[in-house]
C-alpha cells in the first residue's frame, strides 16, 4: 500500500532559487528508501518539505500525499499533528537536537503528553517501554544528555521519533559523526524497528554504501532532482546515470576484499542553484557527455524493471558495454569536442 506519494515537488528558499526541482517519489508501508547525493544537492530540503518544516516564506508546490492525505495543503492544525503520529524526523547530530538542561524522559515524553494526550504516568511509562526499544535501561529517562554517549544520544532521538506511533521516519544522516562500530548498530536497530513496525523509512546519506546496505530502493539527487532511482542494490552495483555511477565509485563496499571500486573523485563541485548550468546540470562534471548534453534537459526515463534515470544515454547504444566506458579513451572519444 503507497505511504507517502510526492508529485512534482519543488521548493524555493525565500529570494533564493528552486533546491529541489519537480521531485517525484513513491514509498510503500514497510518500505526502505534511501536518499543519496553530495551536500546541497537538496536531500535535507526534501525531507524537511515533506513535514512543512522550512523556514517561512519557502515555498512549496507540488504534492506530498501521506496515506492519501496532502500535507501541503492540510492545515496546520492538522500538520502538527502529522509530524508526530504520521511522520517523524531523526536528524543528524543528537547533541544538538536535545535540549542539554532537560532529562531525556521528559524529552521523549514531552510529545505523548501533547499529542496524545497522555497521564503523566501513561507517558512515563510509555517512555521506559521506548528507551527498552530502542536498547537502553528504562532508568536512563532520568539522565542528561551529556551523560550519554554518541551512539546512546542517537538512540534516544530515536525512541523520540517513535514517540506517537508514526507511519514513517525520515532520518536525515542518522549516523554521522559515530564510529563505525556504533554506526552499524544504530543502522541495524533502525532496520529492526522499520521491519518490526511495518514503518515506511526515508534514510538519508552522502554514503551510497550505507544506503545500498539498509535501504530497499534508492533515489540519487543531483541540482535538487532525482537523476536516479532503483532497487538498492541495482543502482549501486549498477547505476545508470554517470553521476550515481561516480556516487558509486566513492563509496565501496567497507570491507569488501572483493570490491570492484577504487575510490575516485569526482572532478568539480556541485552547481549553486542559482546559476544551473543549461541543458543537463550534470554536463559540466559529466565524463561521457555529449556535444547535445549543454542543451538537452534530460527528464527521468525508464531504465530497466522498476528503475529510472535521467541521462540521455540511458537506453541507447552508447551505455553499453559498461567497460568501454570506463576506458579512458573510449570516454575521451565520447566527450564533445573542445569548446
Ligand atoms: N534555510 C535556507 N535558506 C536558503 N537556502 C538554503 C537553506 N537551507 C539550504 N539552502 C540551500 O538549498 C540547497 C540544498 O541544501 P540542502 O541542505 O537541502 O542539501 P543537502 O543535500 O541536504 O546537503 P547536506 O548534505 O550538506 O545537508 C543548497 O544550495 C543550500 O545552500
Amino acid at each position: 500500500m503507497t505511504l507517502l506519494d510526492v508529485r512534482d515537488l519543488t521548493v524555493t528558499y525565500p529570494g533564493g532559487a528552486a533546491a529541489v526541482r519537480g521531485v517525484d517519489l513513491r514509498l510503500d508501508a514497510g518500505q526502505k528508501l534511501g536518499l543519496a547525493g553530495e551536500s546541497g544537492c537538496g536531500k535535507s530540503t526534501l525531507a524537511l518539505a515533506l513535514l512543512r518544516l522550512l523556514p517561512a516564506g519557502t515555498r512549496i508546490t507540488g504534492e506530498v500525499l501521506l496515506d492519501g492525505e496532502d500535507v501541503l495543503t492540510m492545515k496546520w492544525g492538522r500538520v502538527r499533528a502529522v509530524r508526530w503520529a504520521g511522520a517523524s524526523v531523526v536528524f543528524q547530530g543528537a547533541m544538538h537536537s536535545l535540549n542539554a538542561v532537560h532529562r531525556i524522559g521528559d524529552q521523549i515524553a514531552e510529545p505523548i503528553l501533547l499529542h496524545r494526550k497522555a497521564t503523566p504516568a501513561g507517558a512515563k511509562k510509555k517512555t521506559g517501554e521506548l528507551l527498552e526499544h530502542v536498547g537502553l535501561p528504562a532508568a536512563r529517562a532520568d539522565a542528561y544528555p551529556h551523560e550519554l554517549s554518541g551512539g546512546q544520544r542517537q538512540r534516544v532521538m530515536i525512541a523520540m521519533a517513535l514517540a506517537c506511533d508514526p507511519r514513517l521516519i525520515i532520518a536525515d544522516e542518522p549516523t554521522t559523526a559515530l564510529d563505525v562500530m556504533i554506526q552499524a548498530q544504530i543502522l541495524r536497530l533502525i532496520e529492526q524497528l522499520v521491519a518490526d513496525q511495518d514503518l515506511g523509512l526515508i534514510m538519508i546519506s552522502h554514503d551510497l554504501a550505507v544506503l545500498a546496505d539498509t535501504c530497499d530502493r534508492l533515489a540519487v539527487m543531483y541540482a535538487g532532482r532525482v537523476v536516479e532511482e532503483g532497487p538498492a542494490q541495482q543502482v549501486y552495483e549498477d547505476a545508470r546515470h554517470p553521476y550515481a555511477r561516480a556516487l558509486s565509485a566513492a563509496f565501496p563496499r567497507i570491507g569488501d576484499p572483493s570490491s570492484r571500486f577504487a575510490p575516485q573523485g569526482l572532478a568539480g563541485d556541485p552547481p549553486d542553484p542559482a546559476a544551473l548550468p543549461s541543458g543537463c546540470t550534470f554536463h559540466p562534471r559529466c565524463p561521457v557527455a555529449l556535444e547535445s548534453c549543454p542543451e538537452e534537459d534530460p527528464l527521468l526515463r525508464e531504465a530497466g524493471p522498476e528503475r529510472r534515470a535521467a541521462c540521455v544515454l540511458v537506453g541507447s547504444p552508447a551505455q553499453e558495454p559498461r567497460e568501454a566506458r570506463e576506458d579512458p579513451d573510449a570516454l575521451e572519444e565520447a566527450r564533445p569536442s573542445s569548446p
